[in-house]
């Protein structure tokens, strides 16, 4: 991936033909430490983001489809080894049609409730969150570097085709505007 080890935003199951439906994470790092880093970061949509830290024994759930998620940096200067290892559970009925496609039904208030726990969040993603998206990219590959480049261009292209769409430009915005009133309220 990268030197550091760490993982942008991403999800586990971005689409079809996936079929991952559980991620289990397994941290075996003994003596963990703050300055160490590699802390995975979940994002449920919309609301507050967690930090989880990879010291021993700890494990992580969540479903791979609509866990928004990121590692952050290994800090290479403090000599640790950061151990984990990850299963992942495969589901029958992933990335159903109700899953993959969103509609214009679903570009509306009402249906905020359901795209916080649904994968469908995952099309809407990188544009709720598109600075933050970036931000992780350079902090994982470095900027300048080619990788960065790269991915963030990517990042670029699928942004502005995502928002080629009126009706999701706007809805988009909305969703900014109530991801932020959520974070002051929870
Ligand atoms: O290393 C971790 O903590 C999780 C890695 C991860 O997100 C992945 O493999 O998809
Ligand atoms: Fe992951």
């Amino acid at each position: 991936m990268n030197e550091g080890g760490a993982f942008p935003w991403h999800y586990d199951n971005p689409s079809r033909p996936n079929k991952r439906r559980l991620t289990m994470a397994v941290y075996l790092t003994d003596e963990w430490r703050e300055e160490v880093g590699g802390e995975i970061v979940l994002w449920p949509f919309l609301g507050q983001p967690v930090k989880v830290q990879p010291s021993y024994n700890t494990v992580v759930l969540f479903k791979s489809d609509a866990t928004l998620h990121k590692v952050l940096p290994v800090q290479s200067a403090v000599q640790c080894t950061r151990y984990c290892f990850t299963v992942w559970f495969d589901g029958f009925m992933t990335n159903t049609d109700e899953d993959q496609y969103l509609k214009v039904s679903h570009l509306q208030t009402s249906a905020i409730p359901l795209l916080r726990r649904s994968p469908l969040q995952r099309t809407l993603s990188r544009a709720v969150y598109e600075e933050e998206y970036r931000t992780a990219l350079r902090d994982c590959f470095g900027d300048g570097s080619v990788a960065y480049k790269i991915s963030l261009h990517e990042h670029n292209v699928r942004l502005a085709e995502l928002l080629k769409n009126e009706k999701v430009r706007q809805f988009v915005d909305e969703l900014k505007l109530y991801r932020e009133d959520l974070c002051n309220t929870e």
